[in-house]
């Protein structure tokens, strides 16, 4: 793989989170914050994106498909000469992937598995026949996957999580635009995991993000801000509209 510290796609982070900050709940069942109509803006923010991002243990708990649902935003991006979906990308040190896991199996996307070295040969050998896995070194880094998406032709990459993937991101200060959506609810488990851990956040209470919009979408509140030095303003512009 690909090192170094050149540039990167524009990544924005998206999460819906109960009151309490919690994403999922400890049952066996996926949880899902949003109402129907943030999951369809969530759906355009998918459609504008070049890749999505979501640490294995998200594949593995929730078994997402991460495609763009709507088919008018599916024709929309093939017009553009743009696949239905964007390319699908997830971030391994176990390799403790299934290869019929529906990340890999629907929509007909690319897929990509950044493996940690120890893990490479054995994920290689049992996912190598339906998705491209690329050797993460000693852990798959943000700094360096982004480097790596940016060499593919990635400028725009969403970041769905879960709690370690935002973690990573957000205190690597390698996200540009966070979308927080805010459920109604309290989920209360001790064990649950949350939108994010502890950490080095760079966005501390002396040096906040920038609020850039608050938006009620039905029962809950949709909160977008800004990070860093504003790098990218046009990319970033899009979101605005
Ligand atoms: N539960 C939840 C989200 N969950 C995210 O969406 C993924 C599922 O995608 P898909 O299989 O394509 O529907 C899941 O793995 C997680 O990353 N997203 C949201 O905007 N709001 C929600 O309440």
């Amino acid at each position: 793989m690909e090192s170094g510290r050149g540039r990167r796609p524009y990544v924005v982070a998206s999460c819906a989170m109960s009151v309490d900050g919690l994403i999922d709940d400890a049952s066996d069942r996926r949880l899902v914050l949003s109402n129907d109509a943030d999951l369809d803006r969530v759906d355009q923010v998918r459609a504008e994106c070049d890749a999505i991002l979501v640490g294995a243990e998200t594949v593995r708990r929730d078994n997402p498909r991460l495609l763009v649902r709507s088919a008018r935003r599916r024709r929309l991006r093939r017009e553009e000469g743009r696949p239905d979906s964007p390319l699908k990308v997830t971030l391994t040190r176990s390799g403790d992937l299934d290869p019929a896991a529906r990340f890999f199996t629907e929509g007909g996307a690319e897929t990509l598995v950044y493996a940690a070295s120890a893990a490479y040969t054995r994920t290689r050998d049992r996912l190598g026949s339906v998705t491209t896995v690329v050797d993460a070194g000693s852990s798959p880094e943000p700094d360096e996957v982004l480097a790596d998406l940016w060499a593919r032709g990635v400028r725009r990459l969403l970041v769905e999580g879960g709690e370690r993937v935002h973690t990573a991101f957000l205190t690597a200060d390698l996200v540009d635009e966070l979308h927080l959506v805010i459920a109604p609810c309290f989920v209360g488990h001790a064990d649950a995991p949350r939108f994010v851990g502890p950490g080095p956040f760079p966005h501390h209470p002396g040096r906040p993000m920038t609020l850039v919009e608050v938006r009620p979408i039905g029962d809950v509140a949709l909160l977008r801000y800004r990070l860093g030095s504003g790098r990218d303003a046009a990319a970033g512009d899009q979101a605005d509209r």
